[in-house]
């Protein structure tokens, strides 16, 4: 069914999937848990963690800086924290690996705190953009010094008596609305943060149930302020983490293009700003049903079942960008197999991801046979109507996990396989991505 060949792989068409599966913690709470956990006063349970990667970084760093983590099982964590302003200066670079996460969450916790740490990457993740949040951490008495580009290795050096500000966005980004709601924790008085559009809201979510004093307000346009009472003395919590529907997309667009498909994943995360791209799917025809919705410590969590289904071509609106910001690479896909065109814009923030998504994607499908437009802030994808693309192409991955994934579950609706030159940079969010698709390929 798949052949490797050291990190090399191909993926081929292989019959539908069926069966019942799970995915890994979601990896956005699992960075907000340990952090939160980190500054807790007391010790903090956490099942469910991300096994990936990026989520190692974060714990690394932490550790470095005072927390104790250690596995109680397979997937099982306690952390003690070390309490609101207790965290040390390591003794080495904090190595943040790919994960721009761990780098931008970690810049804000530090803010707030008397220690300096130097943050390094690696290179994928050291041409982002950090002067987003470099910029506001600044203005509340952070002293940071980055390359002239604004990218990693930087040196923060944070304030010994943090300033509270009301800040204001200019980019939708959950990752400097969550850094700077870090560093208000350990900054007296009140922070502000006004977001222009409402993206993932795990950190305000997790800091209520942590014990946080903080009051979400909804602002006319769809924006957000979001206030946060600091000097917060956090209280240890058990958390259970749901699964990743960042990392269930793939799965689910593999059942919905593979004819005969028919899957379930449980104890998938459902937080509504995360789900623009099932919203999408569905608006496209695709057969896509949550079960069992429950709450699980503060996060909306479903069982889903997707079935194969004709899909039509779909325009995705702007203002839905954000809620589905990582799953474009394989929306992309699933356009590919469409009866249509779809049409996407508003997705420049693409460009400075993992890799060039847009630039990356255009150039995979072209190789793989699909119809494609690139623009500067989108693609125009001409569907095949469900037919199987060619294939018979090896994709350059470009250090990016959901570049290769995307391309892996093209090859699974392709007449000749599609190779990936390398699956390495999976790890860095679904560790178990290849076998549970052996395992949904064999039930
Ligand atoms: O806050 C988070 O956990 C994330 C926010 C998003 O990034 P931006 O904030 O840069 O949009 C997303 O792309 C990233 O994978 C995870
Ligand atoms: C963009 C991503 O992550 P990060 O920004 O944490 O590297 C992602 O997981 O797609």
């Amino acid at each position: 069914m798949y052949s490797v060949t050291k990190q090399q792989m191909s993926f081929r068409s292989s019959g539908p999937l069926s069966g019942e599966t799970v995915v890994p913690g979601d990896k956005s709470i699992s960075h907000r848990a340990l952090m939160l956990a980190a500054m807790a006063d007391g010790q903090s349970r956490i099942q469910g963690l991300s096994p990936g990667g990026d989520v190692r970084s974060t714990a690394c760093a932490l550790r470095a800086m005072g927390a104790r983590i250690e596995a109680e099982g397979p997937d099982t964590w306690h952390v003690d924290g070390v309490g609101t302003g207790g965290l040390n200066t390591p003794h080495a670079p904090l190595d943040m690996g790919n994960s721009g996460t761990s780098a931008r969450l970690l810049m804000g916790l530090i803010a707030s705190h008397p220690v300096t740490a130097t943050l390094t990457g690696d290179s994928s993740l050291s041409r982002r953009p950090m002067e987003r949040v470099a910029g506001p951490l600044r203005t509340i008495g952070a002293t940071i010094a980055a390359s002239p580009q604004g990218t990693l290795p930087l040196t923060i050096e944070g304030a010994a008596a943090a300033v509270p500000r009301h800040h204001r966005l200019t980019v939708a980004s959950a990752q400097v609305k969550s850094a700077l709601l870090l560093a208000a924790l350990n900054t007296p008085g009140v922070t502000r943060i006004t977001e222009p559009v409402a993206t993932r809201d795990h950190s305000e979510r997790m800091l209520r149930h942590f014990g946080a004093r903080i009051e979400v307000a909804e602002e006319p346009g769809g924006g957000r302020t979001i206030a946060l009472a600091g000097k917060a003395a956090l209280t240890p919590q058990d958390i259970a983490i749901p699964g990743d529907p960042s990392s269930a997309a793939f799965l689910a667009v593999a059942a919905l293009v593979v004819p005969g498909s028919s899957i379930v994943i449980r104890n998938v995360g459902t937080n509504p700003l995360r789900m623009g791209l099932f919203d999408a799917l569905r608006a496209m025809g695709g057969d896509i049903v949550f079960d069992n919705e429950r709450m699980v410590d503060g996060e909306p969590v479903a069982d889903m079942r997707v079935r194969h289904s004709a899909l039509r071509a779909t325009d995705i609106a702007p203002q839905a960008v954000p809620s589905m910001i990582d799953e474009f690479p394989i929306f992309f896909i699933a356009a590919a197999f469409a009866d249509g065109t779809s049409r996407t814009s508003g997705l420049r923030e693409l460009r400075v991801k993992e890799s060039d998504r847009i630039a990356a994607m255009a150039e995979g499908l072209r190789a793989i046979g699909a119809r494609v437009e690139e623009n500067q802030d989108g693609l125009a994808i001409m569907g095949s109507g469900g037919a199987p693309l060619p294939g018979g192409a090896t994709i350059a991955s470009c250090m990016d996990h959901r570049i290769a994934m995307s391309f892996a579950i093209a090859g699974l609706h392709c007449s000749q396989a599609v190779t990936i030159d390398s699956m390495a940079p999976v790890d860095t969010s679904f560790p178990g991505f290849v076998t549970t698709l052996q395992e949904l390929h064999s039930a």
